[in-house]
């Protein structure tokens, strides 16, 4: 029998590389010729995940899984492919832990709660291995390294230095030289299918417009390498800002340094590149997804808040909360590290953050972390089972396809507070964004730095301990380095990962879900809010109606304060100044007159 019509390219694809033995286990004996085929796809189309089936019984390296991005990724790629062979994982003791000991409380969060159904022995397919991305030789054993060359099928490169402020040479070696040493690595594994680089949308945020190409660096990466073997750390500070250029950090410089690295390796490797742009809080997984998107924005928080604070009380915290999401379908942004947007949320929560110098017409350009890592495992199966001759680069990012700006963000997190405010706020949360350098410093002033200094005072003469003044200053570090993403827009372009979307198959584009058209803006952001409150400062939910008694009565201090500075102000005025006393004067006598011809005519209509 022939077939008439192509066959699609996601079905095309899996045939030519499919297991010979795969296809005959998962077709019927009678199936043959175009029964065969649409037998097939039938199954591949509808039941089977063509990128899950793929990472069956593979060797998968990660650098970085211990990260925010790490982590969801590892999650995700035991849940779907709990067949997988083995995860490598490069990392380091931290913090008094060894590597098993960090592996097991990751493993034991509550981000791999699902995992642990599908893939109960999600432990023995973790393998940490050591490994210092801060040296230059990556500090892994030989049995360790003997066993990475000869094993692994895939690579995921997550790790890199994401502080604004690190100096060069780390930054360097970080995300540069480590990524050189990753690849010399890869070009020696026999059985290495794809390399996957972790880039970022702002590696070349000195241009406005963005194609998925690697645009070349005025230095050479290798020339950089090599000068920072030799150069001494003052030489190295002072010929940062030159180097940099354009670019606001070291960061955004070395990862474009990064880029053209793997670009000079691609030749002998089958590599991809992803470039997300600010990377937030889980959108879709792996909690429970709301049913009901697009118009009844809003109502899964009040649903769940009802549902809370309807809950008996011999519930714990948690506990209810749990009920709460699962019944109302709430999809909770899981986030645990204070970068990028998260850590300014909680400063805008908690009343310290007043005022941000941004554009509120500029293009806010977040993209969920499991979007991202959904691209991530759709790009590794892509470009290993199609190897594209060039290396692809892949944009993940929100602004051309789902906008949202800094200004209507701002409201939608403004709002979220209302329904999910945060304990023990320093102040009434009221911050907003602005455009004007000096209105933006004098708000600095009168709202950031002012009640710090009296607080602190107020502390001091309690007998504790100031703290406010050194917080403010943190704040103000970080706003000075953030502030360059809230002031510019960029554009960029997705014609890649455009493309991949279509390659795949409805079950795959289900799964492995990067479509971020179907965001909705406001119910993201208001759990990733509440995602903030629960997963990042472990408050208690129970606790919410609490918190907004005392936001009522910050409100009230407030209005009481700014009432009390007014009568204080003017009585000053009226003392010294006979305008003031003439205007005071006028008004008294206005009011009078008004007051009385009101009563003289009501009493005529009487
Ligand atoms: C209308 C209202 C609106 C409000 C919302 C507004 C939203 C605007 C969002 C703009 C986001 C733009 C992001 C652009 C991201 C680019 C994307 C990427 O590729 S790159 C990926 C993204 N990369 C990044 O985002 C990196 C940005 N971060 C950095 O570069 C550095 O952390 C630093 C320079 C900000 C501070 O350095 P340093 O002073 O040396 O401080 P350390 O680091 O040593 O930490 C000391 C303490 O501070 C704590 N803490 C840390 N961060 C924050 C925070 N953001 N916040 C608060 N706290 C923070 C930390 O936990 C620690 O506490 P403890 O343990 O002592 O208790
Ligand atoms: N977050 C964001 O907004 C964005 C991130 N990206 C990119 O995504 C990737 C992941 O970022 P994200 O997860 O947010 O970053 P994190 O800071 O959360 O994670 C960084 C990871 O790199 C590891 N790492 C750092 N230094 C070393 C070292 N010397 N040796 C071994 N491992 C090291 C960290 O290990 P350890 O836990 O031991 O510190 C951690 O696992 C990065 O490449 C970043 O550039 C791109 C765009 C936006």
């Amino acid at each position: 029998m022939r077939l008439t019509q192509p066959l699609p390219s996601f079905l095309a694809s899996s045939l030519a590389h499919e297991q010979p033995q795969c296809l005959l286990r998962g077709t019927s004996p009678v199936a043959s010729g175009m029964n065969f085929f649409l037998e097939l796809w039938k199954t591949k189309g509808r039941i089977m995940s063509m990128i899950a089936a793929y990472y069956k019984n593979k060797s998968i390296l990660i650098t970085g899984a211990t990260g925010f991005m790490g982590k969801v990724l590892m999650e995700k790629l035991l849940r779907t492919s709990p067949d997988l062979k083995v995860i490598y994982i490069l990392m380091r003791p931290k913090a008094g832990q060894t590597l098993p000991q960090r592996m097991l409380q990751i493993l034991s969060s509550k981000l791999f709660e699902k995992v642990k159904e599908v893939c109960p022995n999600m432990h023995e397919k973790i393998r940490p291995i050591y490994a210092d991305l801060g040296q230059s030789d990556l500090a892994i054993s030989k049995e360790d390294m003997q066993e990475l060359l000869s094993c692994t099928n895939i690579i995921f490169h997550c790790a890199a230095t994401v502080r604004f402020d690190e100096p060069l040479r780390h930054a360097v070696q970080l995300n540069v030289t480590a990524t050189q040493q990753l690849l010399l690595m890869a070009s020696q594994m026999p059985k290495l299918e794809v390399f996957v680089h972790i880039s970022t949308a702002f590696s070349n945020c000195n241009l406005k417009h963005i194609d998925e190409v690697i645009y070349p660096c005025q230095v050479e990466p290798k020339k950089i390498i090599d000068s920072m073997q030799w150069l001494d750390d003052a030489i190295v500070d002072e010929i940062t800002p030159k180097l940099i250029g354009d670019r606001p950090n070291t960061y955004t410089y070395t990862k474009a340094l990064g880029e053209v690295v793997v670009q000079q390796e691609s030749e002998n490797l089958n590599i991809a590149i992803i470039r997300p742009s600010i990377v937030g809080a889980t959108w879709q997984e792996p909690f429970p997804v709301s049913p009901a998107p697009g118009p009844q924005a809003g109502l899964h928080v009040d649903l769940l808040l009802a549902q809370t604070s309807s809950c008996p009380s011999s519930f714990s915290s948690h506990e209810m909360l749990d009920k709460g999401v699962l019944l109302a379908g709430v999809s909770l942004g899981w986030v645990d590290n204070l970068n990028g947007p998260s850590g300014l949320i909680i400063a805008a929560g908690k009343g310290l953050l007043r005022s941000v110098k941004a554009a509120p017409m500029a293009v806010a350009d977040l993209i969920p972390v499991d979007t991202v890592v959904n691209l991530t495992l759709a790009v590794g199966w892509y470009t290993a089972v199609h190897r594209p001759q060039s290396t692809l680069i892949y944009h993940c990012t929100s602004g051309n396809l789902n906008p949202c700006n800094w200004g209507k963000m701002g409201l939608q997190i403004m709002a979220s507070f209302e329904k999910i405010p945060y304990e023990k706020p320093f102040r009434r949360p009221n911050a907003d964004f602005t455009t004007n350098t000096f209105t933006n410093q004098y708000w600095k002033a009168v709202s950031h730095w002012a009640p710090a200094i009296m607080y602190d005072l107020y502390l001091q003469l309690t007998g504790r301990k100031p703290r406010f003044t050194k917080l403010m200053n943190r704040l103000s570090k970080t706003l000075s380095m953030l502030e360059y993403f809230v002031n510019h827009s960029w554009e960029w372009s997705t014609s890649n990962t455009d493309m991949l979307m279509l390659e795949l198959s409805p079950e795959d584009q289900r799964v492995f879900n990067f479509d971020i058209r179907q965001l909705n803006w406001l119910d993201y952001i208001e759990n990733y809010v509440l995602g903030i409150k629960k997963y990042l400062l472990k408050e208690d939910m129970s606790g919410i109606p609490k918190a907004r008694q005392q936001l009522k009565k910050l409100r009230n201090i407030h209005y009481f304060f700014n009432t009390a500075l007014f009568l204080i102000t003017w009585r000053l005025l009226i003392a010294r100044s006979q305008m003031a006393r003439n205007v005071w004067l006028f008004i008294v006598s206005f009011c009078y007159k008004f007051l009385s011809y009101f009563r003289a005519s009501s009493t005529l209509k009487a």
